[in-house]
């Protein structure tokens, strides 16, 4: 079985990516220390699954698009939010919301096939970025310009 030669992590760039590029990618499947660059392993032997790994790219950036619009219009929103909280004189968290929102989102990740551990990262990660911006606001005075553009 073939092992990384340069040590890093990463097969061989260029020409002769990988000497057993299934090998590669099969052999090392599921360990993090490992990588195969696609684009450079496509020989006559891989080069199906290199088109269809590619047409599948195309989707996930897609998708890493929309992610990112999406984030980017609920962190306007939570800004918002956070600006009438300190305009309010309201704490930055509201834990009963959270605990609405977790039982919600579990719910909708079992129904859409979804390990509901990522539903709960996805919402830790929102959640503490967002009262992380509420707590900025508040010491603010309420002034959403704290933010920049950046929500
Ligand atoms: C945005 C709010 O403030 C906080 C952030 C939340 C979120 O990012 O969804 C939810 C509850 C609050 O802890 C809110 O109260 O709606």
């Amino acid at each position: 079985m073939s092992e990384t030669s340069n040590g890093t992590g990463e097969w061989p760039q260029g020409q002769g990516n990988t000497s057993s590029p299934s090998d590669a990618l099969s052999s090392h499947a599921g360990t993090d220390q490992q990588a195969t660059t696609i684009e450079a392993a496509d020989t006559p032997q891989t080069h199906e699954a290199v088109r269809k790994i590619e047409a599948l790219r195309a989707t996930i950036d897609n998708i890493d698009a929309a992610v990112v619009h999406l984030l980017a219009e609920r962190f306007k929103a939570t800004s918002q939010v956070g600006v009438l909280k300190a305009q309010a004189g309201f704490a930055p968290a509201d834990l009963r919301r959270e605990e609405q929102q977790i039982e919600r989102l579990r719910r909708i990740a079992q129904d859409a096939g979804l390990d509901t551990q990522i539903a709960e990262m996805y919402k830790q990660f929102v959640v503490e970025e967002a009262k992380k911006r509420h707590r900025r606001i508040a010491e603010a005075g309420g002034d959403p310009g704290v933010l920049d553009i950046y929500a």
